[in-house]
């Protein structure tokens, strides 16, 4: 097969952008890499096997947990273990984080936050799901890591990625030097570089939201839609809707053909429903490394305070200049209170619930 690079060799080939790489980045991302594969040999037959439907169980979130929720959970986790680059898990499926113990990880220098199952909702209806991946270097030197290792801001991350199980399986990732797609061929079961140096384009016609909590929405994203659905041929609107519900897969088409997701706040979930540590932390990383822009309608992602494993947060995420529109229109018709850049100060102070 002419020409096919997989996904171990591009890395090996890039730790030479890393004059002190010792090769644990690069076998963590081996790992990661690994458990993707066995996901997405059990999202290919799950119909087939008795691996649809609800687990039984509720996470922190308050969520029904899939039962490939919990697969996919414990395929990383073991992925990780195995490997040996990592002392701490931060998942989206486990109430705390999980030590990695054993001789070797426990001295071993990352972190990951992970959500192994993004797209919950479209498992049992074989629609796009995902994976989404953060990774972090401890900050804390002698033994064990913390919570204080974990709930490093965006802007820390040293790598971050996601995988898409859709009509073909990609891993798309970055260590902050872009982004590169690598698309799974089952024929020799290697992830192959298939997209180079991915670049979002700074503008797009297409916008992801569900549309369907309209009315909880801030005016400033009412307005938005509002200028979305104008008919204006000159700026190629009306736009076109579309939302899969699989942020993964929302993000990873708007990253190819240009357009803007958002996941504002609602009065049902005031600071929003998205992740920040290991869903939108990970996805603004992605991003911005493409050329695109995410923030939470008035401050970048990357540099949100993190304060707790599964805080929320509102995200408009995508091609710049949309971003920047609806960002205009946040500050214009949805200004941030007072009494709200108070509390968001006061929690950063450790004044858990700001004023009361
Ligand atoms: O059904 P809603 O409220 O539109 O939410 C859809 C969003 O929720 C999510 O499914 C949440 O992620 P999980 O499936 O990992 O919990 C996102 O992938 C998606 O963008
Ligand atoms: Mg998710
Ligand atoms: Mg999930």
């Amino acid at each position: 097969m002419q020409g096919v690079l997989t996904l171990g060799q591009f890395i090996i080939e890039k730790q030479n952008d890393f004059p002190y790489a010792k090769g644990e980045l690069s076998r963590l991302l081996r790992d990661i890499g690994i458990a993707s594969k066995i996901v997405n040999r059990e999202v290919n037959k799950a119909g087939l096997m008795d691996i649809l439907g609800d687990a039984g169980t509720i996470n922190i979130q308050g969520e029904c947990q899939k039962k490939l929720d919990v697969f996919a959970n414990e395929q990383f986790i073991s992925a990780l273990k195995s490997g040996g680059e990592c002392c701490i898990v931060a998942s989206e499926e486990n109430d705390e984080f999980v030590y990695i113990d054993g001789e070797v990880s426990k001295n071993a220098k990352y972190i990951v936050a992970i959500d192994p199952l993004d797209g919950s909702s479209n498992i049992d209806v074989n629609v796009a799901v995902g994976t989404i991946f953060s990774i972090y270097r401890r900050k804390s030197v002698d033994g064990k890591a913390t919570l204080a290792d974990v709930l490093q801001n965006g802007t820390e991350q040293v790598a971050a990625g996601y995988v898409i199980y859709g009509s073909s399986t990609m891993l798309v990732y970055t260590t902050g030097k872009g982004v590169n797609g690598f698309t799974l061929d089952p024929s020799i079961g290697e992830f192959c570089l298939s997209h180079p140096k991915m670049k979002i384009p700074e503008d797009g016609t297409i916008y992801s939201i569900n549309e369907g909590n309209y009315v909880h929405f801030p005016e400033g994203v009412k307005k938005y839609l509002k200028y979305c659905q104008v008919e204006d041929t000159d700026t190629l609107r009306p736009y076109t809707s579309r939302y899969i519900g699989s942020m993964v897969a929302d993000i990873h088409r708007n990253m190819i053909k240009g357009g803007i997701f958002i996941y504002p706040t609602t009065s049902s979930a005031p600071n929003g429903k998205l992740r920040l540590v290991y869903e939108c932390n990970p996805m603004a990383f992605i991003i911005e490394q493409a050329g695109g822009r995410a923030t939470d309608g008035y401050s970048r992602i990357l540099e949100k305070d993190v304060t707790s494993l599964h805080q929320r947060s509102a995200i408009f995420i995508g091609s710049e200049n949309m971003v920047l529109k609806v960002e205009s229109l946040m500050s214009e018709y949805s200004p941030l209170l007072y009494e709200e850049k108070i509390d968001t100060k006061l929690e950063r102070l450790g004044v858990v619930g700001g004023i009361d």
